[in-house]
């Protein structure tokens, strides 16, 4: 039975956050969330696995509930329904569509009451679905797993600051060729079993979702990490070497904090000093980022610093910073994951009749949720927001007197959050007096061949074919899926 009560109060908390305008994150993620909030004592892999099938089900099992009578019929104890509704629906999930087909607890009178019920909720449900001219109600939902929902690939780095002294990656290499034998040719090739070697990023692979990698001893030691490749991207742009001071502006969960420092140790070091400053406003977000830290085997070259960047860095006290990574918060719209509650949130909105916007994209990272209050704006006025933030961010790294190199990134598909952005810094005042520019093709991963739109430099600075043709070209776009992984932006600004 507790098992059903931690679930019952998961299930209450998503009706909850369902009866907002919008919901924000993953289902998977909303349900975790829940877990931690009531501090259950369930498994919460479990308690998803069980919530989330009932979840989607939810409106045609109500149907075939309301139907059968049993909500009729439900006994009193001190004036009160004896029994939850959302425990009801729960227990009449696994009676009618869980692959047991059985209610998984011993003797208990909820149990019971609904076992009196079980001809009629089943004839009930057959009515449904002859209605709804199914087979099974799992074809009337989206599923978020479902194929086109997750990425194509699941990139993999080896980690070199876990390497061997004496061997380097060879002894890495080697084990992950024992678990991928075969090599392909482009990632589009995957299958189990094999791995492609990347072409842009040094130490990069790709191979197949459905191939586990987290229980690899590989990954548990930290020699290998998964990270998309677009992610990848701005260490690699920065390219930060063994006497650069760098700062993470917006670090957690701390990819391209750990990847960075990679290109500054080069391999292990047991001398590590301080060169790489990261910065994260949130205190549990930061938690994770110093267990990635740990687990990169790079906690003493990188120091943690809890908080706003724009406000605790100051230049004064980084005088000697050479470079920064900035990968603000933004809409998440190149991410993948969140279909099932985009779905939901569209649903809303065309039940509401506000379906002006059929744009996609709705769902905002939870590490917006406290800062912004976004999530009663349309996407035009959250997209203003979130890129008047993000200029602020990148505009304060400019603000460092030794700064030469800034990757700023997103994993945004709006050019409101990219190039817009761009463009608003290089037509600042202050921007301009301390000599910041775009860093041309030729040092920005000049092969990559999706670049960044040149008719919103076109906007701006008009009958500057030119111009704007190197400013787009200077600028990096990943498309979701087709590219082999997230959507994804990114740009380097320099200066001499
Ligand atoms: C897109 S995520 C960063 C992902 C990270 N770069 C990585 O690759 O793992 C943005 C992060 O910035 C944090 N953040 C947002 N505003 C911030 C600020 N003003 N100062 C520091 N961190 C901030 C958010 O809490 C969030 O963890």
């Amino acid at each position: 039975m507790d098992f059903y009560r931690d679930s019952t109060w998961v299930l209450e908390y998503l009706e909850k956050e369902n009866a907002k305008d919008k919901i924000s994150g993953s289902l998977q993620g909303l349900v975790l969330k829940s877990c931690k909030k009531y501090k259950v004592k369930s498994n919460p892999r479990h308690v998803y696995a069980a919530v989330s099938s009932c979840w989607k089900v939810k409106p045609y099992l109500e149907k075939v509930m309301k139907r059968s009578g049993i909500l009729d019929d439900i006994p009193n104890k001190k004036g009160k329904p004896q029994f939850e509704r959302l425990t009801l629906l729960l227990l009449c999930h696994d009676l009618l569509l869980s692959k047991s087909k059985r209610i998984q607890m011993g003797k208990h009178p909820i149990k019971t009451y609904i076992l009196k019920y079980k001809t009629r909720l089943h004839s009930e449900l057959v009515k449904l679905k002859l209605k709804l001219k199914v087979r099974d109600l799992s074809e009337l939902i989206e599923d978020e797993n479902s194929n086109d929902d997750i990425t194509p690939v699941r990139w993999i780095r080896i980690n070199p600051i876990r390497a061997q002294y004496d061997k380097g990656l060879e002894p890495i290499m080697n084990e992950l060729n024992k678990k991928f034998p075969t090599r392909v040719n482009h990632w589009s090739d995957i299958v189990p079993g094999t791995i492609y070697h990347d072409d842009y990023i040094p130490n990069l692979f790709g191979v197949h979702t459905k191939d586990k990698i987290t229980s690899h001893e590989l990954y548990k030691t930290g020699k290998v990490i998964i990270q998309d490749r677009a992610s990848c991207f701005p260490a690699h742009i920065l390219n930060p070497g063994k006497n650069d001071i760098v700062i993470d502006a917006c670090a957690a969960p701390g990819n391209k904090t750990t990847h960075t420092a990679s290109y500054i140790l080069g391999g292990p070091k047991k001398d590590q000093t301080t060169q790489i400053y990261a910065f994260e406003k949130d205190p549990e977000r930061a938690k994770i980022l110093q267990h990635m830290i740990k687990v990169a085997g790079c906690s003493n070259t990188i120091q943690v610093n809890v908080g706003d960047f724009t406000k605790i860095a100051t230049p004064e006290k980084f005088r000697n910073v050479t470079g920064f990574i900035v990968d603000p918060s933004c809409s998440g719209s190149g991410i993948f994951g969140r279909k099932y509650v985009d779905s939901i949130n569209k649903k809303k909105q065309e039940s509401s009749g506000d379906n002006g916007n059929q744009d996609d994209e709705d769902a905002v990272p939870d590490e917006q949720e406290e800062e912004f209050d976004l999530k009663r704006d349309d996407l035009k006025t959250r997209l203003s927001k979130l890129a008047s933030f993000q200029f602020q961010v990148v505009k304060h790294a400019m603000s460092f007197p030794k700064a030469k190199k800034i990757v700023y990134s997103t994993c945004s598909i709006h050019a409101e959050e990219n190039e817009g952005v761009v463009i608003d810094l290089l037509l600042d005042k202050k921007v301009q007096e301390w000599g910041w520019k775009v860093a041309p093709r030729s040092e920005v991963i000049p092969t990559w061949p999706r670049r960044g739109f040149q008719a919103e430099f076109s906007k701006v600075f008009r009958d500057e074919d030119e111009k704007c043709q190197e400013l787009a070209d200077g600028c990096i776009r990943v498309l979701p899926k087709e590219d082999g992984g997230i959507g994804f932006f990114a740009v380097c600004f320099e200066r001499n």
